[in-house]
């Protein structure tokens, strides 16, 4: 086990407010060093989960583990776990240098030591050389490091993080994405990470775990929660799906519309099914694909352009929308027909996706 790291069981931890189910006999296990993500839309249970692991809220059942230590009635300030939410809780009368100092002061540390743990944590986010910085002097993605230098700079085995770049514009919040995945390699604590945004998890973590209505539906790997989804609301959540309903014919095929479908994968049994259908997994039929695949012929009803890619909408011949992903490179254009006319697309038996259809 790694030493900077801590595991985190949660025993089948329940948490109601009068009536409402927040969390409903949720059971996880973190690994030591692992950075797992908490996905799910608003009201799911994510920042319920989140703070019974805090400290702040108290579970009604259940137990949790800190590295096999039993801290379900253990005070927030005893757990030494750093803590980063969204709206940063900076001090703002506060210079960067004394608002990272702080969990230091809280813990009672010499005060000799402050310095070099500062200038280490705040070299960690970028941000060397920031300590005598007032925080308004600060950008919205500086205050967002100086959030994180703090949660770092007692190196906790355990950091918690609540949607902590929600508040920041969409580059910005896809470039810090990319450098938390690395800040977590080098500091290599367990990170959990509350977010209801399906990409910032699978860029991230190296589990996500998908929530809905206060229970855990599946916790899996990127890859296999994007095309291993369990069940029809986990595809709908994950990547761009198109949702089809679809008959089961037998073991490997299932029809829709007039359609027969052939699937690699086993199709799951009942009556309520659908097809997730990725819009990057259809490809232009060009005679290259391979014999296996599926064929389904539409007409062109409207082309999109999105910068780096076209979508393209088809219209099946029995009224079954569908889209597509074409990378907008100047060749692509050639094999796209103009509006209202015939193309062919492929859909590999390995890519063909049936899920049983659960209730939104
Ligand atoms: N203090 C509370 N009192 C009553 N109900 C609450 C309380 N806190 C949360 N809830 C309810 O519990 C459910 C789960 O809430 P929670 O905040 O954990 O969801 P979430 O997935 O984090 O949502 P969001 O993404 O909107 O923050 C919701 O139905 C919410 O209304």
């Amino acid at each position: 086990m790694d030493k900077r790291a801590e595991s985190v069981e949660i025993r089948s931890a329940s948490k109601a407010y009068g009536a409402v189910r927040a969390l409903d006999d949720v059971s996880l296990n973190v690994g030591a060093g692992e950075f797992v993500s908490l996905l799910g839309p608003s009201g799911s249970g994510k920042t319920t989960l989140l703070g019974i692991l805090g400290g702040f809220i108290l579970p009604t059942s259940g137990t949790i583990l800190f590295g096999g230590r039993d801290v379900t009635y253990m005070p927030p300030h005893k757990r030494d776990i750093g803590v980063v939410f969204q709206n940063y809780a900076l001090f703002p009368h506060m210079s960067v240098g004394e608002n990272v100092a702080f969990p230091l002061r809280a813990r009672r540390l010499p005060k000799s030591s402050w310095p070099d743990k500062v200038r280490a944590a705040l070299g960690m986010v970028g941000l060397g050389g920031y300590e005598e910085r007032g925080i308004a002097q600060l950008s919205g993605g500086q205050r967002q490091r100086v959030a994180l230098a703090r949660a770092m700079i007692f190196e906790p085995r355990l950091i918690l993080m609540d949607e902590p770049l929600s508040a920041l514009d969409k580059q910005l919040r896809e470039s810090m994405q990319i450098e938390l995945r690395a800040l977590h390699r080098r500091i290599g604590a367990t990170i959990i990470y509350v977010t209801h945004d399906q990409r910032e998890a699978l860029t991230m973590s190296d589990r996500v775990a998908v929530m809905k209505d206060g229970r855990l539906v599946q916790i899996d790997v990127p890859e296999r929660l994007h095309d291993h989804p369990a069940d029809s609301f986990v595809a709908s959540f994950i990547g761009e799906a198109t949702m089809l309903p679809v008959r089961r014919v037998d073991a490997s095929s299932v029809a829709l519309g007039n359609a027969l479908l052939r699937s690699a994968r086993a199709i799951p049994d009942g009556d309520a099914l659908m097809l997730a259908v990725h819009s990057e997994k259809l490809l232009i039929d060009d005679g290259a694909q391979d014999g296996a695949c599926n064929r389904l012929t539409g007409t062109v009803t409207d082309i999109v352009y999105q910068g780096e890619s076209l979508r393209i909408f088809l219209a099946l011949a029995d009224g079954i929308a569908l889209s597509l992903r074409q990378p907008a490179y100047h060749q692509a254009y050639h094999r796209i027909p103009p509006l209202g006319g015939s193309l062919t697309v492929t859909l590999h038996p390995e890519d063909t996706i049936v899920v049983p259809r659960v209730g939104d």
